[in-house]
């Protein structure tokens, strides 16, 4: 059986009223490249925070190689690659990749490292002469230059133009085929589906799927619907392959018609849920039908798991 790289069960944290991780539920195997998609404040940071022992869990426990990921063990196979993670100024980027490696008991060659992350070519620069990209490529080097069997990277391209996302996944996609577990987060749908082989979604502090991006995409696949309708949420919910409903800003179709607003429904087709609105005898207007992109389909469903 193949042994878990990370077992967290039902793990919860508190920020005073904020419920930010509502018992999560997290299994990584050995080699997996793994994608925690989720809209802001879902809870991806803190969750990543918690699996690196960096945040102790209200409730819940997280095994991180069979072991407590704040002992020093764990941490020697753990790199990171955490949001606004600020290198000394002063020092240039082979200077900080050696103060860096100096804490980890195995470390991969400096010349390695800097090749991985792209960086030969600026071996003397320092911090300050690096651009944005440069940066996160310099966090990407020190993330893995002690030779870290687990991987983290929290929302890693956020600031890169999308020539420099292209060549960063590339990056991770060779340090992965390496047998390395990567766990990174990202609130880009596409993104994850390039990079990952499975991706977890997040929203509201819980999981809301866990599949493989095809799953994924048979899951959010579908049309959007908007229309004036006298039904209420209990009964469009309830409409044959509708996963989502949206109340949408009263207009003039809506005003002077008691009982009628305007929705946009996420489903799987339109037909079916149509036809059981007619049959039902209910009101249906003002129909707009469109094939949903992955990323509406995602915002929708995740604003509309948040609203309930
Ligand atoms: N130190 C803190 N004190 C109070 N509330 C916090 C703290 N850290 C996070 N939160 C709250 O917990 C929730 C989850 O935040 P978290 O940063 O984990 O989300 P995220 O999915 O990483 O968001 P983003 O994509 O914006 O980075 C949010 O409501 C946030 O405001």
């Amino acid at each position: 059986m193949q042994t878990d790289v990370i077992e967290a069960r039902g793990l919860t944290r508190r920020f005073g009223e904020v419920l930010a991780v509502d018992a999560v539920d997290l299994r990584v195997g050995q080699g997996e490249v793994v994608a925690v998609l989720g809209p802001n404040g879902a809870g991806k940071t803190t969750t990543l925070e918690m699996l690196l022992g960096l945040r102790s869990p209200s409730a819940g426990t997280v095994r991180v190689f069979g072991a407590d990921p704040s002992t020093a063990a764990v941490r020697s196979r753990v790199g990171a690659m955490l949001q606004d993670t600020d290198a000394p100024e002063s020092l240039t980027v082979t200077e900080i990749v050696d103060l860096v490696a100096a804490y980890h008991p195995y470390r991969l060659p400096t010349g390695e490292v800097l090749e991985r992350a792209t960086l030969q070519g600026h071996r003397k620069r320092r911090v300050t002469q690096l651009s944005g990209g440069e940066r996160q490529r310099l966090s990407f080097a020190l993330a893995i230059v002690g030779d870290p069997d687990l991987l983290y990277l929290d929302e890693p391209t956020a600031s890169l133009d999308v020539g420099a996302r292209r060549l960063f996944w590339q990056q991770v996609a060779d340090f992965a085929a390496l047998g390395k577990t990567i766990l990174f987060s990202t609130h880009n749908l596409e993104e994850a589906d390039l990079a990952a082989e499975r991706v977890v979604i997040i929203n509201a502090g819980r999981i809301f799927s866990d599949g493989t991006p095809r799953e994924l995409k048979g899951l959010l696949a579908g049309r959007t619907l908007e229309l004036v309708t006298d039904a209420d949420d209990a009964v469009l919910a309830a409409l044959p392959g509708v996963r989502g409903v949206l109340e949408l800003p009263a207009d003039g179709a809506t005003a002077d018609r008691p009982g009628a607003r305007r929705v946009r429904l996420q489903a799987a087709d339109a037909e079916p849920p149509l036809r059981a609105l007619f049959a039902a005898g209910h009101l249906v207007e003002g129909l707009i039908v469109t094939e949903a992109t992955l990323e509406e389909a995602f915002v929708h469903l995740t604003s509309a798991e948040r609203a309930r």
